[in-house]
């Protein structure tokens, strides 16, 4: 196992590039299984879950080739299906969320697949409802495997469909859209998931020869085509990642440039952080962050208490309440996070608050932060992180806090943060890895 040792107190100063989105990768990938001839994904983040699901579809025969570190080409002509009914491919499944995704373009291309249950974080409840109520919709048929905990899921032909689904999901949508490309007729998605990664995954297959409409809409029409084809596509830069060095910087920063961060698709994160007085310049496509003494959390109109909260895209992004909320905790003034979507993610603060935060953890959705205004540095700690995004939120605070702070179970880091530590001390970090 292994941890970070982190100095706090030195300053972040200089520019950083953020890596290819995480959940774009996981979806784009996926959508190489859809055609037997070669899709090229470029800016794929050197990542533990990216890479554990690359390791999945090499053994289910995929032709993978790495021309570069990022950039990858993926050929799917002959897999070996027989791979699915082995325990190995259902334990590898329960290391990632993104083993979901394999499900829709194997269903779609094949007529059947199996889910077995994905990993992930586990930050409460994570169903899969809507992904079945989707398949099901175009005419899937389940059968449940006592023996290995698992449903087998066959359609001989998948049918376009009229479907209004109980929840936004993300990855929901991507499979159900991924099922539809290659169904006989019209489907048409309501209460569709909107974010960027589904947007990338709709621009990628209708390069394929997909016929995808409703892009970055929650109503999405998907007219079925035969086959598709090869096709090259670009991964965005991590929106979330943008976001924790947004974060980092207002916190520890001396003046952080994000290089290339594509603005137009970050949607509401940027002004969320102005919300909480972190100041943003805008340079071309690269953001600013300034060396802010102070911050101050905005009040709503009326004057009374902020609240952030999560919200299907384009609202604001879960993956970021842990970032806004750390930040928060060295701000001016009182802030609200309430965690709609997720009932398990806000316990972290408990360490926050062993570090010296001033938190109220009112229920399991919902915290208040009262800022220190920098009156009061957070203190040194032993930690571990519990999930990805809370652990990034620990390492923000242990780089802020006095002494010497020690995060264990880093892997939760590594799922989505590439090489962090070394591109960190780069501009002025003193984070350690080491192995126990
Ligand atoms: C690999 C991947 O892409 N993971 C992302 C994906 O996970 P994932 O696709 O697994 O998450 P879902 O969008 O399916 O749902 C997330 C949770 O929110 C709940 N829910 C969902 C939609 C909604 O309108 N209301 C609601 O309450 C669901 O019941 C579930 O508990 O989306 C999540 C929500 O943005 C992100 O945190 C994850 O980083
Ligand atoms: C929750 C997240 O990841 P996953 O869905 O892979 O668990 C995340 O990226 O914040």
């Amino acid at each position: 196992m292994e941890s970070f040792i982190i100095e706090g107190g030195h300053p972040l100063k200089g520019t950083i590039t953020p890596q290819g989105a995480k959940n774009e990768a996981l979806e784009v990938i996926c959508a190489s299984i859809l055609t037997s001839e070669p899709v090229r994904i470029q800016n794929i983040p050197d990542i533990l879950d990216v890479n554990n699901l690359i390791q999945l579809l090499v053994d289910i025969g995929m032709k993978v080739t790495r021309n570069t570190r990022h950039d990858y080409t993926f050929q799917a002509d002959h897999l070996n299906l027989d791979y699915l009914g082995s325990q190995e491919f259902v334990n590898k499944c329960s290391k990632l969320r993104g083993s979901v995704l394999l499900i829709g373009p194997l269903l779609s291309r094949f007529g059947k697949a199996t889910i077995a249950k994905p990993g992930g974080d586990k930050i409460g409840r994570r169903r899969l409802d809507t992904h079945f109520q989707g398949f099901k919709a175009l005419g899937a048929r389940f059968v449940y495997d006592e023996n290995r905990s698992t449903f087998e899921i066959q359609a001989k032909k998948l049918k376009g469909t009229y479907m209004l689904l109980g929840e936004a999901s993300v990855t929901g949508t991507a499979n159900i859209i991924m099922s539809a490309v290659l169904a006989e007729g019209t489907t048409t998605i309501y209460n569709a998931a909107c974010e960027p990664y589904i947007q990338q995954l709709c621009h990628l297959l209708n390069a394929m020869g997909a016929n995808i409409s409703g892009i970055a809409s929650n109503l999405i029409t998907v007219v079925g085509v035969k086959v598709l084809h090869g096709a090259k596509h670009e991964i965005l830069p991590d929106m979330i990642e943008i976001g924790s060095f947004i974060g980092m910087a207002a916190m520890v920063g001396e003046g952080v440039r994000i290089k290339n961060v594509s603005l137009q698709n970050l949607g509401i994160i940027p002004d969320t952080f102005r919300r909480i007085g972190v100041k943003i310049n805008v340079d071309g496509n690269d953001l600013v962050i300034p060396q802010q003494k102070h911050y101050a959390v905005d009040t709503f109109l009326d004057g009374t208490i902020l609240t952030l909260s999560d919200a299907p895209w384009p609202g604001l992004t879960p993956d970021l309440l842990s970032v806004l909320l750390v930040v928060a905790t060295q701000a001016r003034g009182t802030v609200l996070i309430h965690q709609k979507m997720f009932e398990s993610r806000l316990f972290f603060v408990d360490k926050l608050i062993d570090m010296g935060a001033q938190i109220i953890l009112c229920d399991p959705h919902r915290a208040v932060v009262v800022g220190h205004d920098r009156k009061r540095q957070l203190r040194a700690g032993r930690m571990t992180s519990p999930d990805i995004r809370a652990g990034i939120a620990l390492l923000i605070a242990a780089m802020n806090a006095k002494g010497t702070s020690r995060i264990d179970n880093i892997e939760q880091i590594d799922r989505g943060y590439q090489n962090i530590e070394q591109r960190l001390n780069h501009i002025g970090a003193k984070i350690t890895r080491v192995t126990e």
